[in-house]
C-alpha cells in the first residue's frame, strides 16, 4: 500500500485506563478511509519477550523510567507512521504519556527528579523538533469508580493490584489536561464523549463522534486540493461489521 501523499487528519483517542479506547477505535474499522493505530499496550507487554508493563507494575521505582522511555518511543513511532488513508485514528499519544502518566510518576515520587528531567527533556525535544500532527482529540470521559469495576472485570494480569486511588489520580490529570486546561498545552480541539455508558448504549455515543470526525476530516482534506483524490471520497457508510473485541 502506498502511504497517503499528504498529512492525514489525525485524531488521538484519550481517556483513563479502561475507558474503552480500543473499543472506540474498533467502531471505526468499518470506514475504509481511516487507518487505526490501536493497543500500544501490547507492544509494552512484549518487547523481545520482556513484559515491560508487568515489570513496571511489580517494581515501579526500578522500571518506571525504562517503561516510560519505551512508551515514548512507541508513541513517536505511531505519530511518525505514514498512512494509506486521509484519516488516522491513534490510541493515546505522546502527550497523554507525558502529561498524565509521567506526570503521575513524578508527582508520586516513583520517578527520581533526575529521571523525570531526562524524560521531560526528551519530550520537549521531540515536540519542538518534530512535527506531530494533531487535529482532534476524542476524550472518553469516565467516572473513576466505573472504570475501576471494568478493570477488575477484564482482569488484565498486570493490573490486578491497581488501586482506585491510581485511577482517580489519572482521571484528575486527564481532566486538568483536556478539560480544565490547567496543566499543560493541549495540541488540538477536544471532543468529550460520555464513556460511562455500558456497551449496549455506547454505540449511540460513538455515533455522535462519527459525524464530527468524518466531517472535520472532509473539511481539512477538501481545503487543500492536493490532499485527497476526488475519486476516493471519505466513506461514510459501513462496509463491514466488526465484532467488539473487549467487554467494557
Ligand atoms: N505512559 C503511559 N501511557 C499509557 N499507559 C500507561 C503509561 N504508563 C503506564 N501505563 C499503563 O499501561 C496500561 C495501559 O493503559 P491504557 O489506558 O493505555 O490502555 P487500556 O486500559 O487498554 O485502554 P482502554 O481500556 O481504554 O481500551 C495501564 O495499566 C496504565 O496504567
Amino acid at each position: 500500500m502506498n502511504a497517503h501523499k499528504s498529512r492525514p487528519f489525525t485524531v488521538f483517542v484519550e481517556g483513563n485506563i479502561g475507558s474503552g479506547k480500543t473499543t472506540f477505535l474498533e467502531h471505526f474499522r468499518r470506514f475504509e478511509d481511516i487507518t487505526l493505530l490501536t493497543e500500544p499496550v501490547e507492544e509494552w507487554r512484549n518487547l523481545k519477550g520482556w513484559n515491560l508493563l508487568d515489570l513496571m507494575y511489580k517494581d515501579p521505582s526500578k522500571w518506571g523510567m525504562t517503561f516510560q522511555s519505551y512508551v515514548s518511543l512507541t508513541m513517536l513511532e505511531m505519530h511518525q507512521r505514514s498512512t494509506p488513508t486521509p484519516v488516522k485514528l491513534m490510541e493515546r499519544s505522546m502527550f497523554s504519556a507525558r502529561y498524565c502518566f509521567v506526570e503521575h510518576m513524578m508527582r508520586s515520587g516513583i520517578l527520581h527528579p533526575a529521571e523525570f528531567a531526562v524524560l521531560d527533556e526528551w519530550f520537549r525535544f521531540m515536540t519542538n523538533q518534530i512535527h506531530i500532527d494533531a487535529d482532534l482529540i476524542v476524550y472518553l470521559k469516565t467516572t473513576p469508580s466505573v472504570v475501576y469495576e471494568r478493570i477488575k472485570k477484564r482482569a488484565r494480569s498486570e493490573e490486578q493490584c491497581v488501586p482506585l486511588s491510581y485511577i482517580e489520580e489519572l482521571h484528575t490529570l486527564h481532566e486538568d489536561w483536556l478539560v480544565n486546561r490547567k496543566h499543560a498545552e493541549c495540541p488540538a480541539p477536544v471532543l468529550v464523549l460520555d464513556a460511562d455508558l455500558d456497551l449496549s448504549q455506547i454505540t449511540e455515543e460513538y455515533k455522535k463522534s462519527e459525524h464530527q470526525i468524518l466531517r472535520k476530516a472532509v473539511d481539512v482534506v477538501m481545503s487543500s486540493p492536493n490532499k485527497m483524490s476526488p475519486k476516493k471520497p471519505i466513506t461514510t457508510s459501513p462496509i463491514q461489521i466488526v465484532p467488539q473485541r473487549r467487554i467494557l
